[in-house]
């Protein structure tokens, strides 16, 4: 399968002793973006990036990395890619050092690149210092460090990391979301967590999955132009030419009696400013909210529509 995107996945689906418990998965990911997957728990994250990682092999669909096919050509695809499991495999016994040389050679690094590739590693997730601990006695924080530091040892293209803030400590969780953030500067990210508000942070394109199944699909860009509108309630209001002439409204709808949406200029809350002014104009304000974006409704909707254990494919 050839293809421009550094991965893709066309018609991914797995079976679990004859359930369907993923479906008809198709996900791009452009060379410097970060795609976040984002599903409550048991939607079918976990199935679909082992799948993508090649640690599970699909009911049904191709991956391809760096045009690669996963499943025809395995050692050279996964030479692109560096995973960060759910549960990374622990050697407590080991030391940060003993674990990260191993990693190196299992990702093929030539011997005398080996401890250069660690040390490089090392200081990119903060580890430094404690190279010589054992993983079995480190913090949760730092145990993924460790696991971030073993994705990307080999330099991949494309990094996949199954939920790695689950589980973490409010100081740990700032920590590794930003070493995230500036990994993401030099990878490519799959990322996927059930949490909205980390993914709409880091990701440049987001896909909701509801049990095994594409639910949302949007970039940035398009979730940042449907961000901005605000819902209005005017009970003396003026018409709806007065309103669009007000500063900074880019967009305005008249959705029903003494009713509005309106959308300010990019990256503009404008919420305080029209409250003053229709306080001073005596428009009797009764309503002023932003609207949901259509990534919080769909999310909301998912959250809502039913019981995690009984999550498959409808
Ligand atoms: N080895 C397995 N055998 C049988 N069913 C499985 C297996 N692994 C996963 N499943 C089922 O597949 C579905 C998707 O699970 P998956 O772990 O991919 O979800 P998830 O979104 O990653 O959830 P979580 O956030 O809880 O890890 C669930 O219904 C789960 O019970």
């Amino acid at each position: 399968m050839k293809s421009d995107w550094l991965l893709s996945a066309q018609g991914l689906a797995r079976d679990y002793g004859g359930r369907r418990v993923v479906t008809d998965i198709d996900l791009r990911l452009a060379a410097g973006n970060v795609l976040g997957v984002l599903g409550p728990n048991g939607a079918g994250k976990t199935t679909i990036l082992r799948m993508l990682a090649g640690t599970l092999a699909p009911s049904a669909g191709r991956v391809a990395i760096a045009g690669v096919d996963l499943a025809e050509r395995p050692r050279a695809a996964k030479r692109h890619l560096g995973y960060l499991p759910e549960r990374p495999p622990v050697y407590p016994e080991l030391t940060v050092d003993e674990y990260l040389r191993f990693a190196a050679r299992l990702h093929d690094i030539p011997r005398a690149r080996r401890a250069a590739a660690v040390t490089a590693a090392k200081a990119d997730c903060g580890l430094i210092e404690v190279g010589q601990r054992l993983i079995g006695a480190l913090s949760k924080g730092y145990a993924q460090r460790v696991g971030l530091a073993q994705a990307i040892v080999h330099r991949p293209a494309v990094l996949i990391l199954d939920e790695p803030t689950a589980g973490l400590d409010p100081s740990q969780l700032i920590g590794v979301r930003e070493l995230i953030g500036r990994l993401a500067r030099e990878h490519s990210v799959i990322i996927s967590s059930h949490i909205l508000g980390e993914i709409q942070a880091m990701a440049s394109h987001v896909v909701i999955i509801d049990r095994g199944r594409l639910a949302f699909s949007a970039s940035r860009e398009q979730l940042a132009a449907d961000a901005s509108w605000l819902e209005i309630g005017l009970a003396h209001g003026p018409d709806t030419a007065t309103l669009a002439a007000l500063p900074e409204v880019a967009d305005i709808r008249h959705t029903g009696d003494g009713q509005w949406l309106i959308r300010a200029a990019a990256g503009r809350d404008i919420r305080t400013a029209l409250a003053e002014r229709a306080v001073a104009e005596g428009w009797g304000l009764h309503t002023l909210v932003a609207r949901p974006t259509s990534l919080e409704e769909r999310f909301m909707r998912v959250i809502s529509s039913g019981d995690d254990a009984e999550r498959a494919p409808a």
